[in-house]
């Protein structure tokens, strides 16, 4: 198949983002702090700037019962279910289906008052992961979205300031066999998740709105996307 344009770049930022994500905290480099915490839920940031804007590493673990890392990477990573699950989309296009696993989006959010209303343009790529480290434990699933450039939608050309990005949203399934051997169910699943994101707002914004806007949006996503996977697939087929 002849390679995308953007396909050397993708493959080198999936894998630089997954082995980043893999890592614990603790081997993370100093600096994180735990600012949610919601039963299995944990999210840290780092405070860091750049030229004055806030750009504050973000890491949250998580782990759901009864899900499996298929299905997280399945609907965090398709289009047709993101106005379900992301409630400060405002409006999303998929400018270019570059292979069935990966995508390009174009996507304005809900503006936060008083900053100016922000955009982004990535592109998506979807992956099962070898479990190299357990050879017969389950596979990994991972979403790696990256801003990128494209011509058609130059940055800062309208009223929306571009936003910088790149997230990972690493999943990995946990199966606890039943001891009677009867055949697996939701109950003997779950799924460990590691999101990942740094965002450059891109413009100036005020800092402290910034941080609120974060410490306020980031545990409600994690925590309503996750509950949206759950009740997509309470009554379906697991998809291992
Ligand atoms: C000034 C910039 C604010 C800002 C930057 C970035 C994002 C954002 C974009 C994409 C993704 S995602 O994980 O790729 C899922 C696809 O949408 C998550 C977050 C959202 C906001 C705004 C709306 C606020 C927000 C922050 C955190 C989580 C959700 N929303």
């Amino acid at each position: 198949a002849v390679l995308h344009r953007l396909w050397a770049e993708i493959d080198k930022t999936v894998k630089q983002q997954v082995t980043m994500a893999r890592m614990g905290i603790g081997e993370c480099g100093t600096g994180w702090q735990l600012f949610a915490e919601d039963g299995e839920m944990k999210m840290y940031r780092r405070e860091e700037e750049i030229d004055g804007m806030v750009v504050d590493p973000l890491k949250a673990v998580h782990v759901v019962k009864g899900i499996t890392g298929h299905e997280v990477c399945h609907y965090f990573f398709s289009p047709k279910y993101r106005y379900d699950w992301e409630t400060t989309l405002e409006h999303m296009t998929v400018l270019e289906t570059i292979s069935d696993d990966t995508l390009l989006f174009l996507q304005t959010h809900k503006r936060i008052w008083p900053a100016s209303q922000r955009e982004a343009v990535f592109w998506s790529h979807m992956r099962k992961l070898p479990n190299d480290q357990d050879r017969d434990g389950p596979d990994m699933w991972t979403v790696v979205n990256n801003s990128t450039e494209d011509e058609s939608h130059p940055a800062n050309s309208g009223k929306c300031v571009r936003i910088y990005l790149t997230v990972c949203l690493l999943c990995q399934t946990r199966v606890h066999p039943p001891k009677d051997g009867t055949p697996i169910t939701r109950d003997n699943v779950s799924c460990k998740i590691t999101y990942c994101s740094v965002v450059n707002p891109g413009g100036w914004a005020p800092a402290s709105v910034l941080r609120a806007v974060y410490k306020r949006e980031y545990p409600k996503f994690l925590k309503r996307f996750t509950t949206y996977v759950t009740n997509q697939t309470k009554n379906k087929p697991i998809m291992f």
